[in-house]
């Protein structure tokens, strides 16, 4: 069989619930080079959504393109397609054997060669984050360690297989209704729909157990008391510094993990040499570093060098050169132009944030009031689209593990992961404003800021409201104001629809589209406090408004921010929307 009238394939490889993956050769190369077909069928039918799906799988196929170009331990795209209302990638293949075959074929892995595997991988999940991209199915599946240099490779984003999954609620919205990763490689506030950057480090800390001792998550206890996940006991001779590195990547908070990959390859490094001075876990973010974007905003740099570069840095321990960052495969792309672009993602509140988030963009003080608990019974955000019904996955790994997503029960009417009833981060306690009401010209009261040392409180607000705004139109100032308490009361669908389609569908702010939004209003920022608002312009259809803010990030820094505002009236839903801000 000739697919595209180009790829014959030779053998299937798997077969999943997404569709099925081939080992093909490419009749195009005059090698006739192997490569990996994967073919993702729709979870729905709907041709309604059938176009919307596509663009999806376009925008998530430039994505990963895009990764394998710049890193050699990542798939090269080589191309993508949709046939027969199908969808297929055309990958690299990867000659070699995943980590789940390596356990089944030889045993466990001693220390030493678990530690080589991370040191080889975080550098490239730190260049994937710093994508802003979560992979969120990392465990032995999905990787595999090639043949030809020994190194692994990360195959499997999640992302694509979310798209696919795409479904139409019947308020007419469009979502998602899996969520994708592996039952217990996967944490709990990804298995309730909010995978963070955070939630991949959790499952390559389970991956490396299961290296180390041959258990799966399922088969490993919880301490009843605390939720400690007491897999220590199956590798008992491991170096206390390795096992505690292995402890703080599988901690149930995400804030209690690692602040980033970079930092959990630090502290590796650290336990793993003498001469490299120890990293204090909770190291004090150094703001001169480049750091990891908002998730949703792509900075068009090579990242993988800006990662090169990174590690560089002063300040930062040396890295071994055995262990070198992956330097990127096309070092052609230079351009550091963070600030501008990032700038220009502001609306999603970036600007001074590229600077503030550091490495810590995830970390919320630790004051996280949340209680441990076990992590597949005590879940303290019982999500409404798990199916409860689903059995664990597996007993022992046999020539695999088990990759089913989870599905839900209906997945026509899944909430979408933001959605009021969806459970709220109970790590993060958000206080709110009343929503003003939009349409009241009169300016705000000036409210005290109460504000303790360590706990958010909303400011509000001087406004200038313009002196005779037009009757039939809201104020401008209060539109942005309405904003940010929606941000605030993580209305983020509801805030989401206030930016204008153009914005919305702007790949450089919104790589992988709301996805990219929420990642960054609901995974990094806590709260905005409005300090200022004011009107600058306005006619009928446009108007112009400045805000100072402060945004207040998850990671307990505070960041200042002046954002412009350009706005356009939408006579049809009567209400202005966010054309650009910057
Ligand atoms: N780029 C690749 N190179 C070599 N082997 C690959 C590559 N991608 C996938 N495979 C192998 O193909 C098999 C099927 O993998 P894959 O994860 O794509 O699909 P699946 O697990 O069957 O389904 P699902 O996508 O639902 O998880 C696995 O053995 C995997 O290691």
């Amino acid at each position: 069989m000739l697919l595209n009238t180009r790829y014959r394939v030779i053998q299937t490889l798997g077969s999943g619930g997404f569709g099925e993956t081939f080992l093909a050769e490419d009749t195009q190369m005059p090698s006739k080079r192997r490569c990996v077909i994967k073919q993702l069928k729709p979870i729905n039918n709907n041709p309604e959504i059938y176009q919307l799906v596509k663009e999806r799988f376009q925008r998530e196929a430039a994505i990963l393109e895009e990764l394998g170009d710049n890193s050699n331990q990542i798939p090269r795209l080589y191309a993508y397609f949709s046939e027969n209302g199908q969808f297929y990638l055309i990958q690299e293949y990867i000659e070699g054997q995943t980590l789940n075959a390596k356990v089944q074929s030889q045993g466990v892995m001693s220390e030493n060669a678990v530690r080589d595997i991370l040191i080889s991988l975080l550098p490239v999940l730190d260049y994937v984050h710093g994508r802003g991209i979560v992979h969120r199915d990392i465990k032995p599946d999905n990787i595999i360690i090639r043949h030809l240099d020994g190194k692994p490779v990360l195959i499997d984003f999640g992302a694509v297989k979310e798209t696919i999954g795409t479904v139409v609620t019947p308020s007419g919205n469009s979502t998602r209704s899996i969520v994708i990763g592996t039952p217990g490689f996967m944490p709990s506030e990804q298995s309730v729909g909010r995978p963070m950057f955070a939630s991949d480090i959790y499952s390559l800390g389970m991956t490396a157990i299961f290296l180390l001792t041959g258990k799966l998550p399922q088969e490993i206890p919880n301490d009843p008391a605390t939720g400690v996940i007491l897999w220590r006991q199956y590798a008992s001779s491991l170096t206390p510094g390795f096992a505690m590195v292995l402890d703080k990547a599988i901690q149930f908070v995400p804030q209690h993990r690692f602040n980033s990959a970079r930092d959990m390859l630090i502290a590796l490094q650290s336990q793993n040499s003498a001469s490299i001075p120890t990293v204090p876990y909770s190291q004090p973010p150094n703001y001169n570093q480049a750091s990891y974007p908002p998730p949703q905003n792509t900075v068009p740099i090579s990242p993988a060098n800006q990662q090169y570069q990174q590690y560089q840095q002063p300040n930062t321990p040396p890295i071994n050169q055995n262990n070198a960052p992956q330097i990127p495969r096309s070092s052609n792309t230079k351009g550091i132009i963070i600030g501008a672009v990032i700038g220009a993602g502001l609306l999603s509140g970036a600007i001074v944030l590229a600077s503030m988030l550091n490495r810590q963009g995830q970390q919320v003080a630790d004051t996280d009031p949340t209680p441990v608990a076990t992590l597949s019974e005590q879940t303290p955000t019982p999500s409404p689209t798990l199916d409860d019904s689903e059995p664990p996955v597996i007993s022992r790994p046999k020539n695999r593990i088990t990759p089913r997503p989870i599905r839900t029960r209906e997945p026509e009417v899944v909430p979408t992961p933001i959605d009021s009833e969806f459970p709220t981060d109970t790590s993060t306690p958000i206080e709110t404003t009343e929503p003003l009401p939009s349409l009241s010209p009169t300016p705000t009261p000036e409210i005290t800021n109460t504000k303790a040392p360590d706990v958010v409180v909303p400011t509000v607000i001087p406004k200038q409201t313009p002196s005779n705004p037009p009757q039939a139109q809201s104020s401008p100032t209060e539109f942005v104001e309405n904003y940010y308490n929606g941000i605030n009361n993580k209305n983020l669908q509801k805030t989401w629809n206030q930016l204008t389609p153009t914005l919305r569908s702007n790949r450089k702010l919104h790589p992988r589209g709301f996805d990219s939004y929420i990642g960054w209003w609901d995974g990094q920022v806590q709260q905005v406090q409005v300090d200022r608002i004011n009107l600058v312009e306005q006619n009928d259809s446009r108007a112009t408004v400045d805000a100072q803010l402060n945004y207040v990030l998850r990671n307990g820094k505070q960041a200042p921010a002046s954002v412009r505002f350009s706005l356009v009236w939408d006579a049809e839903s009567n209400q202005w929307l966010i054309s650009d801000a910057r």
